[in-house]
């Protein structure tokens, strides 16, 4: 077995992969999985019998249930190693006399950004993240910054963000920094791994600096709360960011931590599934930068002495279209409306990859008429930098076909997806079987399991990480090499937005990766968008693919049609000027690499360099892209 799904040029027929239809699905090219002529398919092997090759997969590790004991509810006899909430990890404590500015904590400035010799993200290919379009719709043009050190921070933001080993803004964070900055509401949609988080913590943080005195609620220093030298506190946030996620949460908290770092902004985070008491210890010792999953902020809004959104400036909802979702719709508005505070008050910034048309007709609903809108590349596109198989698997072999997969490629973190928790548990049970260090997640496990395990797979411990849709948005883990969609999300369940968000955990700034996608008669609802975002990026389609191929100039200038899953925006592409779903057609807007071609396009060179011309593409023409685009006119999509 020599790869998977390593097919093959159009003209050769596309890599069949693991079923017994052999008939409609033959002719491989000898090294996929699948049945070709040269190499009949393998009779259905038991995997009971397959051995692990002698690979480099480091050694499994079991849980350790002995680590678990942390409300005192295990066994007596089990030695408690426990293991602290994420959200007690040790934030920056400035001591109110200090100034605006706390001292360097050497100590903790190598637990926030890691050993010095870490931090240089050489070896990251920046040219193909460089890209693409950059479209922006609003009263107001925003007018790009080109590197940080010209971006207007202050000083101790700057050193943070060197600190993080940033050399050069992204796109987005080229148009976020000077947008909050100007005093936007904005919508932003970039691409997975594409620097969302800094792209508004940077310019947030960067505004409250020397002014957190004024803003925030006088409070003792928090090392005085913790030691009962000083009384309790009701946290006052100036900024408050909502994500749909608890693992998300502690992400952004923990970048969070970095910029904050020296500044005179605590950060905090609360999210559901642990002790409430410990996160309103935190809270209580006073909190200027709030992250919060929605249930546990409503629940921590109810409780008055412990948290107020009255002070509240900078509001942020990270992967606002799930957010946006009918779902979240109570929560979202009792939020909204939890600071009672003047409108324009507060400034909100919405954030995604993926923004259905639908959703992003309600988001606009929230924000003030000078909002900003500013998008890279086409709403949820996939990444040039992710290869993308997709591979035939009759559901009966999917066991087999996984663990081929696994031994066959370059042992590296890689994260399986599965649709259902039952699936989840079994595939964790057979891979550890089979000796491979794997570990699971999903939202029947408890928190604590849950914390344990992103953990372990942070740390390389466990590798593998088998989990469900719940670790599909925004999770960023160093080096993850592989995503593979042991089955594909379901129409009625994320469909293509799913798709891009999961396989986005790969190639995240300028890395690369491999997506792989098991395929077999059940997933043809999906086919046809999946095929053409596959095409988008120029990947190989499979035989049992091409049928859904658009053809002529539907294939040249690919549309997303709205009603898929994956909204786009049919109805102003072609000219009306708003947030085109073809690229490559739509007038609207004016792109940062002078070259109108989507993602693929690969020849933009260098982070902002030829984009420094905001001009550019726009033809001079006020209202972009001939129509209704500019400040959201009759015509706009919004
Ligand atoms: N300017 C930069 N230079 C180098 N690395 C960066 C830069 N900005 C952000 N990063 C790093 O890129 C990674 C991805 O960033 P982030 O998680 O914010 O992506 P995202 O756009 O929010 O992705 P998703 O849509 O999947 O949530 C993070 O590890 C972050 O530290």
């Amino acid at each position: 077995m020599s790869g998977w799904g390593n097919d093959t040029a159009p003209e050769q027929p596309a890599a069949a992969g693991w079923g017994n239809g052999a008939d409609t699905r033959s002719g491989d090219n000898g090294d996929g999985l699948g049945a070709s002529e040269e190499k009949p398919a393998p009779p259905p092997l038991p995997w009971e019998h397959r051995e692990a090759p002698k690979s480099d997969w480091v050694k499994k590790t079991a849980y350790n249930y002995a680590n678990y004991n942390d409300d005192g509810a295990g066994a007596p006899d089990v030695t408690v190693t426990t293991v602290d909430w994420e959200s007690n990890a040790q934030v920056y404590h400035y001591d109110g006399e200090e100034g605006d500015v706390g001292p360097v904590h050497t100590q903790l400035e190598t637990i926030l950004f890691g050993n010095e010799d870490e931090r240089d993200p050489t070896g990251i290919d920046f040219t193909k993240i460089s890209i693409i379009d950059v479209l922006q719709e609003g009263l107001t043009r925003i007018n790009p910054i080109n590197s940080f050190d010209t971006a207007g921070l202050h000083p101790i933001m700057l050193r943070n963000v060197q600190l993080c080993g940033y050399q050069t803004p992204t796109p987005i964070q080229r148009y976020c920094i000077p947008a909050v900055k100007m005093g936007h509401d904005i919508i932003a949609i970039a691409q997975t791994g594409s620097g969302k988080t800094a792209a508004y913590l940077i310019p947030i943080l960067n505004q409250l600096m020397g002014k957190a005195k004024k803003l925030a609620a006088p409070r003792p220093n928090p090392v005085a709360v913790e030691s009962g030298a000083a009384p309790p506190v009701t946290a006052e946030p100036l900024v408050v960011i909502v994500c749909p996620a608890r693992e998300l949460a502690v992400q952004i908290f923990n970048e969070a931590r970095k910029f904050c770092y020296r500044t005179m902004l605590r950060p905090a985070v609360i999210y559901g599934g642990s002790p409430i008491r410990e996160q309103i210890g935190q809270l209580q010792k006073g909190c200027d930068v709030l992250v919060a999953t929605p249930g546990r902020l409503i629940d921590m809004m109810e409780r008055p002495h412990v948290l107020s959104l009255r002070r509240v400036r900078y509001m942020v909802i990270d992967e606002a279209d799930e957010m946006l979702h009918s779902d979240w719709e109570e929560e979202f508005n009792k939020i909204l409306s939890g600071g009672e505070q003047e409108e324009g008050n507060i400034k909100y910034m919405l954030f995604s990859a993926t923004f259905p048309t639908q959703v992003r007709k309600l988001a606009k609903d929230h924000l003030a008429n000078t909002h900003v809108r500013i998008r890279v590349g086409r709403i949820g596109s996939t990444h040039v930098n992710i290869e993308q198989k997709v591979i035939w698997v009759d559901p009966f072999m999917k066991k087999t076909a996984l663990l081929d997969l696994l031994y066959d490629l370059e042992p590296g973190r890689s994260i399986i997806f599965v649709n259902n928790k039952r699936v989840a548990d079994e595939l964790d049970d057979f891979l550890f079987n089979k000796d491979l260090p794997c570990t699971s997640m999903h939202s029947d496990r408890t928190q604590r399991e849950r914390e344990d395990s992103m953990r372990a797979f942070r740390s390389g411990t466990t590798p593998i990480l088998i989990t469900t849709g719940v670790s599909a948005r925004g999770i960023d883990v160093k080096n993850v090499k592989h995503v593979i969609n042991y089955d594909l999300p379901r129409m009625d369940h994320g469909g293509i937005t799913e798709y891009t968000h999961r396989i986005g955990r790969t190639a995240r700034i300028g890395h690369r990766g491999k997506a792989f996608s098991f395929y077999n008669e059940h997933d043809e609802a999906i086919a046809e968008v999946l095929t053409k975002t596959l095409l988008e990026t120029n990947q190989d389609i499979p035989d049992f693919l091409q049928k859904f191929v658009p053809e002529g100039e539907d294939r040249e200038h690919l549309k997303f049609e709205p009603g898929s899953d994956e909204e786009s925006e049919a109805g102003d592409a072609g000219g009306a000027g708003g947030w085109g779903g073809d690229l490559a057609t739509d007038g609207g807007g004016w792109n940062t690499g002078g070259d109108s071609k989507p993602a693929v396009a690969d020849d933009a060179g260098e982070w902002g360099g030829a984009g420094a011309n905001p001009s550019a593409g726009a033809s001079g023409n006020d209202t972009w892209g001939g129509g209704g685009g500019f400040g959201g006119g009759e015509n706009s999509a919004w």
